[in-house]
């Protein structure tokens, strides 16, 4: 089974080119959706964790995470930032590591991994391929704003600046998709990078 990563910084179309390669019936893990959201259901353990980590105003009264309360802490604070991604990492490795295994066992060719920080966290690692999805700074935090209204640019910087460069991470990258310009150009080049790999003709 070949595990492909999809890196990319904040707004450089991850998600997009995950909608994509779904419609094309492929499986694609997603942190955003599927593990993050699991790890921060009411009373679970990161939820705990977190807890203990921020303090009481860090949980809503329905018991679920007050996310922009935390993101307005941990994009303050560096360190803060760094132990909380150390508590969602854990999860999101034990979930990511059971897909793994379960699609091995269904006989899956290829799985897509849309992770946030996948080179700075390592993800990268249990990858066969890296796809970086590249798009001049300048786009990509318009295009970030524009899906975020209520973050607002100075909040996007402030995450885009935690993230590792795009020039950084285009030295892991196996591939580089330039998604600068309409979809449709995009498509075509994800087209030929599965190809390549002949997961289509
Ligand atoms: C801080 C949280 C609660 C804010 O939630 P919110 O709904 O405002 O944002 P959302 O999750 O949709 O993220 C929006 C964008 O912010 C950026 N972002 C999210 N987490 C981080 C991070 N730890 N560092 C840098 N950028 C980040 C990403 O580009 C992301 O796409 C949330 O982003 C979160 O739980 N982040 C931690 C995720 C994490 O550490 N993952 C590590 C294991 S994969
Ligand atoms: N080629 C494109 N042309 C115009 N808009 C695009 C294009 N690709 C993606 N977008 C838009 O840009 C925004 C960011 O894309 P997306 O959410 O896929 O990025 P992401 O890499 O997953 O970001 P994040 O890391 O922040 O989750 C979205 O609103 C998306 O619809």
């Amino acid at each position: 089974m070949k595990i492909i990563g999809l890196a990319g910084s904040i707004g450089s179309g991850k998600s997009t080119a995950a909608a994509y390669l779904r419609s094309l019936h492929f499986i694609v893990f997603d942190s955003e959706n599927a593990a993050k959201s699991a790890a921060l259901e009411k009373g679970s353990p990161c939820l705990q964790k977190a807890a203990e980590l921020f303090g009481p105003e860090s949980i809503l009264p329905d018991g679920t995470l007050n996310r922009p309360w935390v993101a307005d802490k941990i994009f303050y604070d560096h360190s803060l930032l760094l132990r909380f991604e150390a508590i969602m990492q854990q999860q999101v490795r034990d979930d990511l590591l059971h897909f793994l295994e379960t699609q091995k066992a269904d006989g899956t060719s290829a799985v897509f991994l849309d992770l946030p920080l996948m080179i700075e966290l390592g993800w990268h690692k249990l990858c066969d391929s890296v796809w970086l999805i590249a798009v001049p700074d300048e786009i990509r935090i318009r295009r970030a704003i524009a899906r975020d209204r209520q973050l607002g640019k100075e909040i996007v910087m402030r995450r885009n600046n935690t993230q590792l460069p795009v020039s950084e991470q285009r030295k892991y990258a196996d591939a580089v998709i330039d998604n600068s310009g309409p979809f449709a150009n995009t498509k075509a080049q994800i087209d030929e990078q599965l190809r390549k790999l002949q997961l289509i003709k």
